[in-house]
C-alpha cells in the first residue's frame, strides 16, 4: 500500500469566487491529467510535512497551516493500493514555477477541468474545495498502473472529524 498526499492551495480570486492551483501532471501516476501537487511519502515524514515538501518541490511554493480535508482509499482489483491524504491551505507564499514533474496554474474554483482529472475526482474535489471533510474509498479493476484502470464503485462520508495529519 502506497501512502501519498494531495495539497490543494487555494486564495481569493476576486469577484469569481476562490482560485484553486492546480498542477498538470508531467510525468508518472496520473501522467497529463490535472490534480493538486502531491506525491509520496518518505520515510520518517508525516503527512502534513510530505504535502508542504512536494508542493515546495513540484510548484515552488511555501505552504502553511494545512488544513485536513480528505482521507482517500484507492483500491486496485480488490487490495488497497493507495492511501491518500488530502490537504487545503489558505496560508500561500511565493509565485507558482514549473517542475520537471508539474506544470501549476491558478484556476478558479467554478473552472476546475475535471474532464482532465482522475475519474474519482469530481464526485469528491468540489466539496473539499468549499471546506468539506471526506473520507472515501475508491474502487479500481484492471490490474496495474492504476491511472489505467477502471472506476468502478465509490463510497464517500462526508464530514467526518479528520486529525490534521502532523
Ligand atoms: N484516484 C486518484 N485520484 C486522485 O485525485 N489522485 C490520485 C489518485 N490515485 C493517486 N493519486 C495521486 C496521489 C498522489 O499525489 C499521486 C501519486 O503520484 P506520485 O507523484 O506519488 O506518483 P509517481 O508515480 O509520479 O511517483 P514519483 O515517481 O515518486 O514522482 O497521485
Amino acid at each position: 500500500m502506497i501512502e501519498t498526499t494531495l495539497c490543494f492551495p487555494l486564495r481569493d480570486g476576486g469577484d469569481d469566487g476562490d482560485d484553486v492551483l492546480l498542477i498538470e501532471k508531467r510525468r508518472g501516476l496520473g501522467e497529463g491529467w490535472y490534480n493538486g501537487p502531491g506525491g509520496k511519502l518518505e520515510s520518517g515524514e508525516t503527512p502534513q510535512e510530505c504535502a508542504v515538501r512536494e508542493t515546495r518541490e513540484e510548484v515552488g511554493l511555501e505552504v502553511r497551516d494545512l488544513e485536513k480535508a480528505g482521507e482517500l482509499t484507492f483500491l486496485l482489483d480488490g487490495e488497497e493500493h493507495t492511501r491518500c491524504h488530502v490537504y487545503r491551505t489558505r496560508s500561500v507564499t511565493g509565485e507558482p514555477s514549473a517542475s520537471a514533474e508539474a506544470d501549476p496554474e491558478w484556476v478558479p474554483v467554478d473552472d476546475v477541468p475535471y474532464d482532465r482529472m482522475w475519474d474519482d475526482d469530481h464526485l469528491w474535489l468540489p466539496g473539499v474545495l468549499e471546506g468539506a471533510t471526506v473520507v472515501g474509498e475508491f474502487r479500481f479493476e484492471g490490474g496495474e498502473p492504476l491511472d489505467e484502470a477502471e472506476f468502478v464503485a465509490h463510497d464517500l462520508e462526508w464530514d467526518v472529524p479528520l486529525g490534521n495529519g502532523s
